[in-house]
């Protein structure tokens, strides 16, 4: 898949290919995060075991603020598979402008799941894949640090959901427009649900997690990702918030085509 080439992009099985190569970065982000334990101070609003002067906001928040704007000066949001945390905050790239190729539809940029996404993260995904329960001070800078790779590796997956919309609306765009004007929910997503890929994905998941969670030469060792906790978080997380990011991105399809 090349970003400069539109018809690379939207070709379904090129995007399934690069799901499953975002499968090995997620996991490897997850066993760098269960080196430290929760870490709840790190997530916490002005808690005052983590004071930041003049801001609103966890240390979470903070560092990943201040990396994206680093980030953004580098061009990555330019990048139409990147979606910031903060985008009102983002800034003009030092780098000269990619003219990128429109792929997706004018809105795309507008359709941003990372509140949700770091809200569930934090909630819900870090309970299971942290080494335990606690605090640990000499290690928030780390945890932010494996945080913030977990949470834009987990974006750029769910946000693929736009390219998997578009591909499926390029092929079939009688089927879907008619779902559209219906604004039936329920028929895009029985449509767009592909009931074997998933399997496929959550089988993959399963032997991945079996071999890159645990020290190959020493399988009684501490397992540092369980497959079961990561078939748990793609089952009722990863693949439910892409499949919402496709059905919004459907919804709306109708409007840029006018
Ligand atoms: C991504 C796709 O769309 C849906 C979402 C999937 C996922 O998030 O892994 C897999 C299959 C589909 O149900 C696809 O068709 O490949």
């Amino acid at each position: 898949m090349n970003f400069k080439k539109a018809d690379t992009v939207l070709n379904l099985n090129n995007i399934r290919d690069e799901l499953v190569r975002m499968e090995d970065t997620i996991i490897f982000n997850f066993i760098e995060r269960s080196h430290f334990p929760s870490c709840p101070v790190v997530y916490a609003k002005d808690h005052p075991g983590l004071p930041i002067p003049d801001f609103d906001g966890s240390f979470l928040d903070w560092a990943l603020l201040h990396m994206e704007k680093v980030q953004s000066q580098l061009r990555r949001f330019e990048s139409p598979d990147e979606t910031p945390f903060f985008p009102e905050e983002i800034l003009k790239p030092i780098l000269p402008s990619i003219n990128y190729p429109q792929v997706l539809a004018s809105y795309a940029p507008l359709i941003n799941y990372n509140d949700k996404i770091k809200h569930i993260y934090e909630e819900e995904i870090v309970p299971l894949i942290s080494k335990y329960e606690g605090n640990q001070s000499e290690n928030y800078g780390s945890v932010a640090t494996t945080d913030i790779a977990c949470l834009q590796s987990l974006s750029r997956r769910i946000h693929f959901g736009k390219f998997v919309a578009e591909a499926k609306y390029q092929n079939d765009k009688e089927l879907y427009a008619k779902l559209i004007r219906a604004k039936d929910v329920n028929g895009i997503t029985e449509n767009i649900t592909n009931a074997a890929v998933e399997e496929k994905i959550l089988e993959r998941l399963t032997l991945k997690a079996d071999v890159y969670g645990v020290d190959p030469t020493n399988k009684e060792g501490e397992r540092r990702i369980t497959p079961e906790y990561l078939v748990k978080i793609y089952k009722e997380i990863v693949i439910p918030l892409t499949k919402e990011v496709e059905v919004e991105y459907l919804l709306r399809r109708l409007g840029d085509d006018a």
